[in-house]
Formats: structure tokens, sequence, C-alpha cells
């Protein structure tokens, strides 16, 4: 199996979740007596994954469970036959990249008893997948039934039946459950009595069951949409997780905004309206605006930021879509990591849920780390806790964050008021704190 590293955001290499030698009695191949009689297939996966938080946290809801893997991976073995093991290990890719917080996945998959007519020690096709490089096959479904020989498919709770000839079926491969699947994250933070908080935590990341609840009916993976099977195209729109879930309400989220470049306050302001404008999103609150030296990048003129607090009903990935499509009207261009920016939108948090994908991880992973975010939001919502790894309330995250001395005053009514001259562009001035060009709020 490929020992190339993958690599997460940000470059680093990505932990390994390897799962080995999983073996069960399937039906694939070619040959007729292969299909009757079945045989001995094995498996192994290497799930590339974040394992930071699961360690951070020592809890088993923030990775992936190999129990839980490895009788999904039993599932595909023993379940319907496909004439290649090429399928069969596209369908254990597809299946593991299920699992939103897998990153890409190697599966290899072994036919030891394969009908090859010289001696041999054994045969094996291994692929690895990512998110970019999709599976061309269908996942496990959530209620797939086990496999028999002869009858085909049947429920797994069917008890085993003599077949017509009077003889008791064969071999029938273990009865598999469809296993639980582990959330991307669940949320870290106790359940908030906030209905719509709680709505979003248990509706777009359901809560893993404990591992020794019995199987019983537990939502299935969330997979990718049945495509044509000789579908050669592969769409990477298709592998969906749960943050392309829409929430059963309104969630509230938590969006922090930032502009160097240009007539930040105007575009700022602009943006605000913007937000509003999206079906799905409706404002709430917008905190004082904070005048913020540069954290990070290279030399730049100062921001201007605020927070938005609003409530939608967008999934996590659509509202993403709306503040990106927004960054990019206003000019937005991605050139240096953390230079000077026309808007920059972050989604700080959405409700309770946490989650760790490639282009989406929640709550923002550095907000903790940022006065320029927490002192608008303490601003406004004052006893605002931000939940997750770092988290806690944010006033107190705000007091002590490390570039708490670099925010330089708050202006309560800058949606309303006339941009005064000092403020088109927020870098001109270092003496921003003394001459604070709207005099509101001392932080
Ligand atoms: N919570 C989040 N909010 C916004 N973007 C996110 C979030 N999590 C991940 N991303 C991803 O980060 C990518 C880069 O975002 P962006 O260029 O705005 O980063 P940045 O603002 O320069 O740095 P930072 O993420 O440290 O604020 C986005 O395209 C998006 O896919
Ligand atoms: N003061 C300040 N510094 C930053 C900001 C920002 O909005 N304000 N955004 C960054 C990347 O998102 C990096 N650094």
């Amino acid at each position: 199996m490929s020992d190339e590293d993958v690599a997460g955001r940000g470059g680093h290499r990505l932990d390994r979740i390897r799962l080995t030698g999983v073996s069960a009695t399937g039906y694939h191949g070619v040959f007729p007596h292969e299909r009757r009689e079945g045989q001995t297939f094995v498996a192994d996966v290497v799930a590339h994954v974040d394992t930071r938080r699961a360690a951070a946290t020592d809890d088993l809801a923030h990775t992936l469970d190999y129990g839980a893997l490895a009788e999904q991976v039993v599932a595909v073995l023993a379940g319907e036959p496909a004439d290649l093991i090429e399928t069969v290990a596209e369908r254990i890719a597809a299946t593991v990249l299920g699992h939103p917080q897998v990153q890409a996945v190697d599966v290899a998959v072994h036919k030891p008893q394969a009908p090859i007519t010289v001696p041999f020690g054994d045969v094996v096709v291994e692929v690895r997948r990512d998110r970019t490089w999709l599976p061309a096959a269908e996942p496990l479904a959530a209620d797939a039934p086990r496999w028999h020989p002869v009858a085909g498919p049947s429920p797994a709770s069917a008890p085993a039946e003599p077949d017509p000839a009077g003889e008791p079926l064969a071999v029938v491969p273990a009865p598999v459950a469809p296993a639980p699947v582990v959330p991307a994250v669940p949320a870290l933070a106790p359940p908030d009595p906030d209905p719509l908080a709680l709505a979003a935590a248990t509706t777009v990341l359901p809560a893993a069951p404990p591992p020794a609840d019995p199987p019983g009916p537990v939502p299935g993976p969330v997979l990718p949409e049945a495509r044509p099977a000789d579908d050669d195209v592969v769409d990477a729109e298709l592998v969906q997780d749960a943050l392309d879930a829409a929430p059963d309400g309104p969630v509230e989220v938590v969006l922090a905004i930032g502009s160097n470049l240009g007539a930040a306050q105007d575009t700022l302001r602009d943006a605000v309206a913007d937000l509003a404008a999206v079906p799905g999103v409706e404002v709430l609150d917008v905190s004082a605006l904070a005048r913020t030296a540069p954290v990070g990048g290279p030399e730049q003129p100062d921001f201007l930021n605020a927070v938005v607090i609003a409530r939608t009903t967008l999934s996590p990935r659509d509202l993403l879509r709306a503040t990106s499509g927004i960054e990019q009207a206003h000019g937005r261009e991605r050139q240096v990591h953390w230079g000077p920016r026309t808007l920059d939108i972050d989604i700080i948090v959405y409700g309770h849920v946490s989650a760790v994908t490639d282009d989406l991880e929640l709550p923002h992973p550095r907000a903790h780390e940022r006065a320029f975010v927490l002192q608008p939001w303490a601003q406004v919502r004052p006893d605002a806790v931000l939940h997750g790894l770092g988290g806690g309330p944010v006033a107190a995250l705000a007091a002590t964050a490390p570039d708490r001395d670099g925010v330089r005053w708050l202006a309560l009514d800058w949606l309303t008021a006339p941009v005064p001259a000092a403020l088109p562009d927020p870098g001109a001035a270092d003496d921003a704190a003394a001459a604070d060009p709207l005099g509101r709020l001392d932080p």
C-alpha cells in the first residue's frame, strides 16, 4: 500500500489509522463457482485523519471508531458480489470517505484463494482515494443487506432458511448490521439549552452512540449521491458530509469580518448588507467596529474588524459558499497568506457544531486566540462562550489574547455614522490609538 504522506490543511502530514487483515467470505469474481461458493477476501485500510482533537479530549467521538470501520469493511467484503476486487476496493474507499473526518484513504483488497492456475502467494489491488480523487463506486448503503449466494440480498434480521433443495444454506456471511458512524466531530460543549443551537448540534452532526450500545437503528453514513455505474467523470461535488446538511431549524452563527484594503469601513458596511440579503440568513446584531493591528502575515495596514451575529437555515457549507461569494464580490484575492484583503469573512461558530474538514473547520481554529475577533464579539454578546478546543468565555479569552493590545479602539455607530476623513486607509496613521477618529469606546 502507498506509504506516501497525505498532507492536511496547512501542509502538515495527516495522522493515520491503520486497520489490517480484516477478512470475510465474499462472493466476488467473474467465475460462476466464485459466485456460488465464495472465498476469503482480506482488506487493509489506512484512514488519513487529523487525530489531534480526539487526543486532546481523549474522546472516541472525535475520531474514526476502528470497530465501526472494521464492521463496515466486512459488510462490503461479504456484501453484494462484484466481478472485480478493484470494485470492492472502491466500495470500501467510498464507505470510509463517508466519514467526514477522513481526508484520504488507502485500501488494499487481497484475494488469496483467487482462481490462478500457478502457485502464488496472494493477489492484491491497492487504491488511494481522497476528496479530489474520488472512488469510482458506491459506498456501502446504510441499510445494505447481507448477501446470500443463492437468494441474493436478504434482510439482516431474517433467520437462515432451508433452500429450495432442502439443504441448509451453505455459506451465509455473518450478519452485519450497518455500522454506527462516528460523526465528523460532535460538539465538545455540553448541550446548549438554546433549542436552536441544540438542533444544530444534533441534526448536523448527530452524537455517536456509546461503544457498548447494541447495534440498533443508527443514522447511516453521509454518503455520496448515486451516480451511473459507468460514469467515469467523477464529480468532486458528489462527496458530501454532515456539513452539507441543512439544519432542522435556524441556527445562530457568529461571523467575523475584516478589511484592510481600499475603503475598509464602506466594504464592511456593504458586507453586512450583503449578508442580510442572503436567503436563509438573518442578521441579528452587529458589533462595534474595531481598528486592529495586523496579526501575522507581511507588513500591512491596520484592519477594521467587526463581528456579525446571525441566524441561518443554510448548511455550514452553504453558509461558507455565501460568505466566500461575498468576499469575491468585494474583490477578495488570495495571493499572500494572511496578506492584506478587501474583505475577509470567517465563520467563527455555527451553533455548537464542531468539525474539522478540508474546507471548513468549526469553530474557527484560531478564533480563541484572536482579540480582533473576541473583543468585538464580547462587546455584542458579553456572556458568549466559545466552545471547542481552547474555548471558554469570550470576554475572558479576549482579555488574555496575545494581540489584545493591538485592538486600538471600538466604534459603536459605524454602520450609520459617516466615514470620518481619517478612516479610508486604516493603515495610514499608526497613532490611531491616540487619535481615535470616532472616539467611542476605549477597549
Ligand atoms: N470557519 C471557517 N471560516 C471561513 N473559512 C474557513 C473556515 N474553516 C476553514 N475555512 C477555509 O479556509 C480557507 C481560507 O480562508 P482565508 O483565505 O479567508 O483564510 P485567512 O482568512 O487568510 O486565514 P484564517 O483562516 O487564519 O483567518 C477558505 O477557503 C475556507 O475553505
Ligand atoms: N488585525 C487583524 N489581523 C489579521 C486578520 C484580521 O482580520 N485582523 N485576519 C487575518 C486572517 O484572517 C490575519 N490577521
